[in-house]
């Protein structure tokens, strides 16, 4: 087991390169299997989610190949095979096999999603999708049964706006009979790069981007090639840590739109930022202003960067208010940005930061996986050395991001945690 240490103060120079989004990747690999014949996706981000994904669709008979970035899925011999416990447990997509092992054999058992600890996380609005669609679904020990005759079109509307829900309808829905409609879906772009992999696969879907998804059923579906569109959250939290720690850095492999709220944001705190061709240059030249954030389902403020901005606001003149309207107990680096002597109080659900203060060292612990980029912006930031134990959970969604910081001219590190650090990290 490894921990990152940081040198913290250091000034960050220069360019950085984004990789292809998590939140896409893990949509789009069990997205494959509904195919017929060889799928190829491009673009992959080198991070555990991705490769845990990966060797589950080996172990329904998938063949999986990686040629650097690219992945090619050859899902011929895919079987209808039970995936009850293992690497399912271990992240929050493998959900997604619900809905494409339902789309293509009628039937699936799929354990509980593991994923991100950020309060509850109900996959209700899934089965709500799924059961519209024909199926019977039952929570046996722990692993979800789905069995349908045949799946059917439905009208389905979302009680709740849901990524997730919104994904499995669709890898549901494409070969069922007839018409499906999704109201109230959400409007993510990775649902859109996830309709875009599935319509060059021959299904027909409209309204992606929307909140109408419309998708018309057919009998199969060929193999394709697919780029995968950068990780705004990526993108957003090498911004963040910009604002945080910069002098100028260039952002490269971003589609600045989807970053708009964040970008709006640093904006309002005093932060220079150019945004080229697929590219952002940040320069935080002022002292920073604080603003408050309050996320929304996208295009709004995303949940997945609401840890990383309160990291910067202790830096921002004056009080800042951090409210998730998403995962409302998304809390747990507080607790942690407090020891490296953060003013942060929580209130009513609100993280209220107070700044400027100066952060300072300390040995803390990832919840999660963007509190552990919050402690690591923290850490840049920070008088002293930084210890970051449950690293394992930063590795899910964020490739090479020691040697990314250093190449800005960070001093970033992991070392192996001894017996007793491992103790205190698994009492923790
Ligand atoms: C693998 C992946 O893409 N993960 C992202 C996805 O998670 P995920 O798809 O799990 O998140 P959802 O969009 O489904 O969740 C949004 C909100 O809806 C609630 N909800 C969701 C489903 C449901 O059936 N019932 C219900 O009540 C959730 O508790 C949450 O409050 O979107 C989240 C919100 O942008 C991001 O933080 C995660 O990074
Ligand atoms: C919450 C996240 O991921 P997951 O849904 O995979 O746990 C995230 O990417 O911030």
């Amino acid at each position: 087991m490894q921990k990152i240490l940081i040198e913290g103060g250091h000034l960050l120079n220069g360019n950085v390169q984004v990789h292809g989004a998590k939140n896409s990747a893990v949509a789009l690999l069990p997205a494959a299997l509904l195919a017929d014949s060889h799928v190829a996706i491009e673009g992959l981000p080198n991070i555990s989610d991705v490769y845990d994904l990966g060797d589950l669709l080996e172990e329904i008979g998938g063949h999986v190949n990686w040629d650097g970035r690219t992945v090619h899925i050859d899902p011929a011999n895919i079987v209808s095979m039970p995936l009850p416990n293992g690497k399912v447990k271990k992240l929050r997509a493998s959900y997604y096999f619900m809905g494409a092992m339902l789309g293509k054999f009628n039937q699936a058992v799929i354990g509980l999603p593991g994923g991100c600890h950020l309060g509850p996380r109900p996959i209700d609005q899934h089965i709500k999708g799924f059961e519209a669609l024909g199926a019977t679904v039952t929570n046996e020990q722990g692993a979800i049964y789905l069995r349908a005759n045949e799946l059917r079109g439905a009208r389905i509307y979302l009680d709740v706006v849901s990524v997730g829900a919104t994904i499995n309808i669709m890898l549901a829905a494409v070969k069922a009979k007839g018409k499906t409609i999704i109201e109230n879906a959400a409007k993510e772009p990775e649902i859109i790069d996830v309709a875009t992999l599935l319509t060059n696969m021959g299904a027909k879907i409209k309204g992606v981007g929307t909140d109408v998804i419309r998708i018309e059923g057919v009998p199969s579906l060929n193999g394709c090639q697919h780029v995968i569109i950068p990780d705004r959250i990526e993108a957003g939290t090498y911004a963040i840590t910009a604002a945080a720690q910069g002098d100028e850095v260039i952002i490269d492999n971003v589609i600045s739109q989807h970053l708009e709220p964040v970008l709006a944001k640093l904006r309002e705190m005093g932060v220079r930022i150019d945004e080229g061709d697929e590219r952002l240059l940040i320069a935080p030249k002022k002292p920073l202003n604080s603003v408050d954030v309050k996320t929304l389902v996208y295009p709004g403020f995303p949940t997945d960067l609401q840890q990383p901005f309160t990291t910067l606001l202790t830096k921002a003149n004056n009080t800042g208010v951090v409210t998730d309207t998403i995962y409302s107990a998304r809390l747990k680096h507080i607790d942690e940005l407090r020891r490296m002597n953060a003013s942060i109080k929580v209130e009513g659900g609100s993280a209220i930061v107070s700044g400027p203060t100066q952060l300072e060292g300390a040995r803390v612990t990832a919840s999660d996986l963007r509190a552990g980029a919050s402690l690591v912006i923290a850490g840049l930031m920070a008088k002293g050395v930084t210890e970051i134990s449950g690293i394992e959970h930063i590795d899910r969604g964020y490739e090479q991001l020691t040697e990314k910081l250093n190449s800005l001219g960070a001093n970033v590190w992991r070392e192996e945690m001894n017996e007793q650090e491992i103790e205190q990290f698994q009492n923790s």
